[in-house]
């Protein structure tokens, strides 16, 4: 079996890593987080949304965390937009990259959204059409793709139609999402086989969620197909305000030591990847997710003790 030699990790730890803590956590530990990240090696970083902050109260600081970051020549920075009016106001942050989100599933567009598919793809239109005047890439996430927490298993079949309707309004990537972390590798190669009826290989990333531990057997899965960009999460962060009961993000950590231990270059620093997330998890005042960073916290603890 060959596998790409090169995968690109997309960090989503500072917005759909954060968006559903129900604490307050300031722009600066925002900031401080995106910070800690580029210095790990990670090169696309999603850094907040511009959504109502009625809907998701903890990315209200979106400007000010754009504002705040310094940014790194070569690293890309992508924001969601809902609608115009956020893209809008993410157009005045400078993202390199915005993300139009819809769903695989009609009863989740409208529990996320507020409206059905076909409506969200009308609301994307001049959205996307808006972007790419402007000369920032469009990527679109297209949740619920093999389940939905109100509708159940979802089949590839509204994948393809979902992915064809964002290539109709000139969405330039599609993530292929498992929201709530429900797929197993085959669901997830035929949700991935269906969008690859509307899009190249190349345009494509993988985006699990971690619920019911098939992150990593799922992204082996795409790996084994071709897949080669995936959104990750520092410290398994995450869990969709809309998804209830959905855990976070396959962890970045997890990714990295998988594909390092496979031969595959990532370019990202492991032990300042960890750093990063222990630096998030502390703040929460929880452990991190990630069994990587677990067990090679443990191993840096033996070795001090092992020192004194
Ligand atoms: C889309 C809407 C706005 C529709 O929400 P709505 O209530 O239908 O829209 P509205 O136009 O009636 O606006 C309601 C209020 O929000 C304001 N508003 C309207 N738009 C904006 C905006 N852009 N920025 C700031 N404010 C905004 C608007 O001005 C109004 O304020 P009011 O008049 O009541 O004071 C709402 O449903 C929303 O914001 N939803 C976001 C939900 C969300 O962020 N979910 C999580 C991200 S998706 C995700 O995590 C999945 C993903 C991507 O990771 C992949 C995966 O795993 O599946």
């Amino acid at each position: 079996m060959s596998y790409p030699s090169r995968v690109k990790l997309v960090d989503v730890g500072p917005r759909d890593g954060l968006q559903n803590e129900k604490q307050t956590v300031p722009a600066a530990v925002k900031i401080e987080l995106v910070h800690r990240l580029q210095n790990a090696g990670l090169r696309e970083i999603e850094v907040t949304s511009f959504v109502s902050p009625k809907w998701v109260p903890q990315m209200a600081d979106n400007s000010e965390v754009m504002a705040g970051i310094t940014r790194q020549p070569g690293v890309r920075y992508s924001v969601l937009t809902p609608n115009l009016r956020g893209f809008e106001a993410a157009l005045a942050s400078r993202p390199d990259e915005i993300v139009v989100f819809a769903a695989a599933s009609e009863a989740f567009s409208q529990r996320n959204i507020n409206c059905s598919i076909a409506e969200s793809i009308e609301r994307f239109a001049p959205v996307v059409e808006a972007a790419r005047a402007a000369g920032i890439y469009v990527r679109g996430a297209m949740s619920c793709t093999v389940g939905c927490p109100y509708e159940g298993e979802i089949a590839p079949e509204r994948v393809g139609y979902l992915a064809g309707l964002m290539k109709g309004i000139g969405v330039q990537h599609v993530g292929v999402a498992d929201t709530i972390g429900v797929g197993t590798p085959l669901k997830v190669q035929r949700a991935i086989e269906a969008t690859l009826a509307h899009f190249a290989m190349d345009d494509i990333s993988g985006h699990f969620h971690d619920t019911y531990g098939q992150a990593l057997a799922n992204t082996l899965a795409a790996l084994s197909m071709g897949v080669w960009q995936y959104d990750t999460s520092v410290a398994g962060l995450g869990g969709c305000p809309y998804a209830k009961g959905a855990t976070g993000n396959v962890a970045t950590e997890d990714v990295v030591y998988l594909l390092h231990g496979m031969g595959i270059d990532t370019g990202i620093d492991l032990d300042a990847l960890i750093d990063a997330g222990q630096y998030i998890s502390d703040f929460l005042g929880r452990p991190t997710q990630s069994r990587v960073a677990k067990a090679l916290l443990a191993k840096r603890e033996a070795s001090v003790c092992d020192a004194v």
